[in-house]
């Protein structure tokens, strides 16, 4: 897919002709330095911008030409969202937080699965608390299983331990990691940081809208390397 921002003179090619394939049961990392088109990706892949050219699919759904209507009920329907904020609703508990979308989409909440999420998050004791009663790790764990509880097809975490500090990040990334290896959970995370990356079973590099590397079951020292390869190629 190519996503051009702009027209003549202001016009900028976030995407170029960037081809991605996301396995199902795995969690991918996309890295990349700043204005890279990291959150361009993201955004494309789960239909919340469209593309200048190419073609997008979600569990074999073309999601590039739907109708708005047919692709925010896919949204709704397919696709889980982790936000650097936490985007939480200060009113009500973490439990109705966690049940609100399946809720709001006509949805039993399937209690069974509900409740190995909630395990699998280790927030069992934290059911009945508002956000503001939680840390900050807490309430992005909360927001991750909201995103699972719908049991979605694929979940998007944009710089999901942005706000954390390292030991929370920890939590919510060993999480992410989890929902993956014991759900069998599909996830793509944007992020910044070798450490976070380290926990994907694959890292894709983009430098200036194109996808430049990656790398298979990586390691943090492993991941910095490349960052400053490229960091190399692009100053000389
Ligand atoms: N709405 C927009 N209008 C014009 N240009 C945009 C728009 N959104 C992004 N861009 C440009 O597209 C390029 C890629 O931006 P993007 O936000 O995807 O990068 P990123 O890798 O996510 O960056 P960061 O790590 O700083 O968040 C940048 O040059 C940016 O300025």
């Amino acid at each position: 897919m190519t996503k051009a921002y702009g027209e003549g003179d202001t016009r900028v090619v976030a995407l170029d002709a960037v081809d991605i394939e996301i396995p199902r049961g795995r969690l991918t990392a996309i890295m990349g330095p700043s204005g890279s088109g990291k959150s361009t990706l993201m955004h494309c892949l789960a239909g919340l911008d469209s593309v200048t050219r190419g073609r997008v699919w979600i569990a074999g759904t073309e999601i590039t030409g739907l109708k708005d209507k047919e692709l925010t009920k896919l949204r709704r329907d397919k696709i889980g969202f982790v936000f650097q904020a936490f985007n939480l609703l200060p009113t009500l508990t973490a439990e109705e937080n966690i049940t609100l979308p399946t809720a709001i989409a006509g949805r039993k909440p399937d209690a069974d699965w509900v409740e190995q999420v909630v395990a699998a998050v280790g927030l069992q004791d934290r059911l009945r608390h508002r956000p503001a009663e939680l840390s900050g790790g807490q309430q992005q764990r909360v927001a991750c299983a909201r995103a699972l509880a719908a049991r979605p097809e694929i979940i998007f975490a944009d710089e999901p331990t942005g706000n954390l500090d390292s030991r929370a990040g920890a939590e919510v990334l060993s999480f992410l990691r989890r929902s993956v290896d014991v759900l069998g959970q599909t996830v793509v995370m944007v992020t910044h940081d070798p450490g976070a990356a380290s926990y994907a079973h694959r890292v894709v590099f983009l430098a200036d809208g194109r996808i430049v590397d990656e790398l298979a079951d990586p390691t943090a020292e492993g991941v910095l390397e490349r960052m400053k390869r490229f960091d190399k190629i692009r100053t000389s």
